[in-house]
């Protein structure tokens, strides 16, 4: 895939993208978090470039939810889901999902939720999902204790290319490379000429080490596994709880990682738990037996009575000579006494064994007091146990790093599927929480098979492929009431039609829902509804109630917006389904004054209902646009039932061909039926 050729993508965001590790793969895949990890791309606009190439993909235009309403509903719709993630990935990956009017597009979608709303969700599945995240990349490795060494200047360039997280060294000849032998732990030298040479230390000659990296450098493969420990094992006990197939043997990768400490290091080996101390604590072991010997000395002098002679002592004062001389004649049994155990201590201390003849030489034989450990022999215990330690830990790192490196895939794979997961359910919870359905969707039954391709022989769903829209038992999650007080609401529109009701009946409400189930049904998504038919649309205008009555631009703007709108229909005179429009509108006569209010919207439900457009107009005014109105105009009502202690009792579904009596009719008539005066029943009369 040119990363250029996918919609809105420039020369520098594809540059960008390019910068990833297989940025196609994230494109195709809609992986909304592994795009925003290139440089400079926002998580926004890492989601609207996947939008992009899966609309690229589908062929799809783009644009459905055509205005700022219809967009915020979609906002609203999606937020509902991304309200239920519980990783971040997820949250992102659901910004791929938009409302489109591309069948394979929703179908594909469907597909998806389907098989989302069979799982189950359960707390201990979330609980697990909160550890995951995607995979990232390790950070830069740097290795220390270890190089590469080559007689050849191009070799040497070779070698820093191909392994560059360890030193790379030019030697002349083997006196230097036996030189680097003492340096680090292990010498890789990289030419055949070397071979058969017996150099102090850990000197090895691999003249194909830069083709096999990881044997040289096992923290590489381990790296990832070292970023990535606690992501990965989250996944496994994901895959355990949510009792998922796994790609590889969980047991077996667990105890790897567990292997595997937070540094990069193997941990639970005992020898190099040894090492490790055994080079921690040389100093204040020296100093311990060192201590220990003079102890011993000390009170050996002091319970001596040292006969000396006087030619002796004349001898040594005439010299100048120390103790020494007196301490190796007279106590040397003892010296050697104190000498041993700081030894023995020394080994004893720091579990010795290899190095245990070099440890001796730490305490020097010839007598002195106090007793003095040489430096140069525990300078030599400590490089030969650093060496030790240091090619332990490689050894185990690469047996490690073997065991896990074939278990990478599956890993990988373990992750991305808990992730995937957490999509799924927060589609499953969703829909659990809101009583959702799958809805018919231009006559795609919720099963996914189209009405008109019935291999079963059964007869089609009754106007399964019609246009306009058909919800039964709909409740809107996005009202400003608590969900288990939302009542259902039935309402089916065929063409258009004029919506009116009592003040706070819940007009504005019914536009909301039809646009809610209109656009999760186009997003692929199940509906909050006993059922739902939607007839298929490219776009969905939803215009909002202005506050107030527009200025003369103000209103122009808008009148322009609406003749745009019929004018687009009316591109397609052949109105085929894919062309088919749906408008919602909240009063719009609330623009302009009331008459020429009437008079305009008239016009434009005629102009729609003509061009076979779904609309819902709200109005104040249906009396007057049906007046005002060529053609015969559809009027839908939300009526109330009666006044109740003062509050109008209300059914929330649309009647059918009926318009809704206002609220202040219904206040004259509870008057006239409860006074005397003829007043009110005069009044009730001029309402007829
Ligand atoms: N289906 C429903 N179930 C429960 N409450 C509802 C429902 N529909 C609407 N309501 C309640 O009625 C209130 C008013 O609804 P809404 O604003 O939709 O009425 P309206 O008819 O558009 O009002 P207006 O006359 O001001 O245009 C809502 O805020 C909500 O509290």
């Amino acid at each position: 895939m040119e990363l250029e050729s996918v919609s809105g993508v420039g020369e520098k965001t594809a540059a960008a993208l390019a910068e990833l590790d297989d940025p196609e793969r994230a494109l195709r895949e809609g992986d909304v978090a592994t795009l925003a990890q290139a440089p400079g791309i926002s998580e926004g606009r890492a989601a609207r470039i996947a939008r992009a190439a899966i609309r690229d993909e589908h062929d799809d235009p783009g644009g459905w939810a055509a205005t700022s309403r219809a967009r915020e509903i979609y906002r609203d719709a999606l937020g509902l889901i991304q309200d239920r993630t519980v990783t971040d990935y997820a949250r992102k990956r659901l910004e791929t999902i938009y409302p489109s009017g591309v069948p394979e597009r929703i179908e594909s979608v469907r597909e998806r939720a389907r098989a989302a709303m069979e799982r189950e969700p359960d707390d201990a599945v979330l609980e697990a999902l909160a550890g995951v995240e995607p995979l990232a990349d390790p950070s830069d490795v740097r290795v220390r204790d270890r190089c590469l060494a080559t007689t050849d200047a191009e070799r040497y360039a070779e070698a820093q290319a191909a392994i560059p997280e360890v030193t790379v060294e030019v030697v002349d000849d083997a006196r230097q490379l036996a030189e680097l032998g003492r340096s680090y732990a292990t010498v890789v030298a990289l030419d055949e000429s070397f071979a058969g040479l017996d150099v102090e230390g850990d000197v090895r000659v691999q003249p194909d080490a830069l083709e096999n990296p990881a044997d040289v450098v096992p923290e590489r493969p381990l790296a990832f596994f070292t970023r990535n420990r606690d992501r990965i094992r989250a996944a496994v006990a994901v895959h355990r709880v949510a009792d998922l197939d796994s790609p590889c043997d969980l047991d077996a990768l667990e105890s790897a990682l567990d292997r595997l400490a937070e540094d990069g290091s193997v941990r639970g080996d005992d020898e190099l738990d040894r090492l490790t101390v055994a080079v921690d604590d040389l100093d204040a072991a020296v100093s311990t037996a060192e201590s220990a010997a003079n102890d011993h000395l000390r009170a050996a002098i002091e319970e001596r009575d040292v006969t000396i002679e006087g030619t002796d002592l004349l001898s040594l004062v005439e010299r100048g000579a120390g103790v020494d001389s007196l301490l190796s004649r007279e106590l040397a049994d003892e010296y050697d006494a104190a000498i041993s155990k700081a030894r023995d201590r020394l080994i004893e201390t720091l579990g010795l064994t290899d190095t245990e003849a070099v440890a001796r030489r730490a305490f020097p034989d010839d007598p002195t007091y106090p007793v003095e450990h040489n430096e140069e022999a525990v300078s030599r215990l400590r490089e030969e146990l650093t060496a030790a330690r240091d090619q332990r830990a490689t050894r185990l790192k690469r047996e490690l790093a073997d065991d896990l490196a074939e278990m990478r895939g599956a890993a990988e794979s373990l992750v991305e599927t808990a992730l995937e997961l957490d999509v799924e359910l927060a589609i499953a919870r969703f829909a659990a929480d809101f009583d959702c359905t799958m809805p018919v969707v231009g006559g795609v039954e919720p099963e996914g098979r189209s009405a008109s391709e019935r291999s079963d022989g059964s007869e089609p769903r009754d106007g399964a492929d019609d246009p306009g829209f058909a919800i039964e038992g709909g409740r809107s999650p996005l009202l400003d009431v608590p969900f288990e007080a939302v009542e259902p609401v039935d309402y089916r529109v065929d063409g258009v039609a004029l919506l009116s009701g009592v003040n706070s009946g819940g007009k504005t409400s019914t536009l909301d829902l039809v646009a809610l189930v209109t656009t999760l049904a186009h997003m692929g998504l199940p509906v909050p509804a006993e059922s739902a038919r939607i007839g298929r649309v490219r776009e969905l205008h939803y215009h909002a109630k202005t506050q107030g009555t527009l200025d003369a631009g103000a209103f122009e703007a808008t009148l322009r917006d609406f003749g745009a709108l019929v004018a687009g229909v009316d591109e397609s005179p052949e109105a085929t389904r894919a062309d088919r429009v749906m408008v919602l509108v909240d009063e719009l006569e609330s623009i302009t004054e009331p008459g020429a209010a009437a008079t305009i919207v008239a016009g434009i439900l005629e102009a729609l209902a003509e061009r076979d457009a779904t609309g819902v107009f709200v109005s104040h005014l249906a009396g007057d646009i049906i007046d005002a109105a060529d053609a015969d105009l559809t009027v839908d009502g939300i009526q109330a039932e009666g006044l109740v202690d003062g509050e109008l009792r209300v059914n929330r579904s649309p009647v059918k061909g009926q318009l809704a009596r206002s609220t202040p009719e219904l206040i004259v008539e509870k008057l006239a039926d409860d006074s005397e005066s003829d007043f009110y029943g005069d009044l009730l009369g001029k309402f007829e």
